[in-house]
């Protein structure tokens, strides 16, 4: 891993809501390497989706700000993609069109529609969905939506990837197998991942990294912890290694018995809509300006 990459620096966000001021972040900081996996944990409602927002440039910080390779973020680009909670797939298009779609966002210009295809394909060999090449979401399960959602965002080539609890929706199965594949896709990779997870477990299982935040109003990062297990990880080795299970302790320790009241600001605060439809549409609105209507597939994976 090479020196600092993805710097975070001194963030905060103040909202308005009906007229006054809501403030979620305060002084935020993280410095992330290239290729390194960082998960974000802490109670809802306490930020983790800010910073992702901020990171992605949805949010912009009211102080500080985030720089990727050199460069502040201002706002959403292709360098940073979201995988989110519910996939955003667009359900009129097939599986291949909607990795498609983000393909010709990033490389109409640098590859051949001949490259294009052949990258389509290999990102969705990827997360093992080449075999439902011409499927509608609607047609695929919830894991399967996901995957496809990994392989759209790994398609982009992105600096870093940034997932909002990514695998929230899917059963336990699908989950770990999931799980499984996102870590040897980031082997082959070396991929730069944010996740934001409630599940420890996974927190421990994925990351070299796992960031805690203390919970808002004015939430900031409250421990770092260094998770250095050795890769490739197998779930069932690990269930009884003594590293895991004192790193899960630690977590644990953090959110319940440190951190444990959990954010008032989350119950009082109304919640606004994912951003996740604006982006879709966006990518969208740039491959089709034509008479599609309609919203990202809303159905639950
Ligand atoms: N656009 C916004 N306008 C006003 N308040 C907001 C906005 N976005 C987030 N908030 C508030 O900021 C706080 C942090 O929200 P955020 O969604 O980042 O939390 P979270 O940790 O991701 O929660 P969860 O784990 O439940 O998804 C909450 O109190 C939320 O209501």
């Amino acid at each position: 891993m090479g020196i600092k990459y993805l710097d975070i620096t001194g963030v905060g966000i103040e909202f308005d809501t009906n007229g006054s001021k809501f403030r979620a972040l305060q002084n935020v900081n993280l410095r992330m390497k290239k290729g390194e996996f960082v998960s974000l944990i802490g109670h809802s409602g306490c930020g983790k989706s800010t910073v992702l927002n901020i990171v992605a440039g949805l949010h912009r910080a009211t102080e500080g700000g985030v720089v990727l390779e050199g460069k502040e973020v201002t706002e959403p680009g292709p360098d940073r993609a979201v995988v989110f909670q519910n996939h955003s797939l667009m359900p009129w298009l097939s599986v291949y069109e909607n990795v498609e779609l983000a393909v010709n966002q990033v490389f109409r210009k640098t590859k051949s529609r001949a490259e294009r295809r052949e990258w389509i394909e290999h990102n969705l060999q990827l997360v093992n969905m080449d075999h439902a090449l011409d499927k509608l979401p609607g047609e695929i399960s919830g894991g399967m939506k996901q995957r496809v959602g990994i392989a759209r965002c790994l398609a982009m080539q992105p600096k870093v990837l940034l997932m909002d609890e990514p695998f929230g929706a899917l059963d336990a199965l699908t989950r770990a197998q999931l799980q499984d594949s996102l870590m040897e896709i980031q082997a082959e990779l070396g991929n730069t991942v944010i996740m934001i997870t409630h599940d420890v477990d996974e927190a421990v299982l994925l990351s070299d990294r796992i960031v805690m935040m203390t919970n808002g109003p004015a939430a900031s990062i409250g421990e770092i912890l260094d998770v250095n297990l050795a890769r490739p990880r197998d779930r069932l080795d690990l269930a009884e290694n003594p590293e895991f299970v004192h790193l899960r302790q630690q977590v644990l320790e953090f959110l319940y018995a440190k951190h444990s009241q959990p954010a008032k600001a989350a119950q009082e605060t109304p919640q606004p809509e994912r951003e996740s439809a604006a982006v879709v549409e966006a990518l969208s609105a740039e491959e089709d300006s034509g008479a599609k209507t309609g919203g990202p597939d809303s159905e639950a994976a």
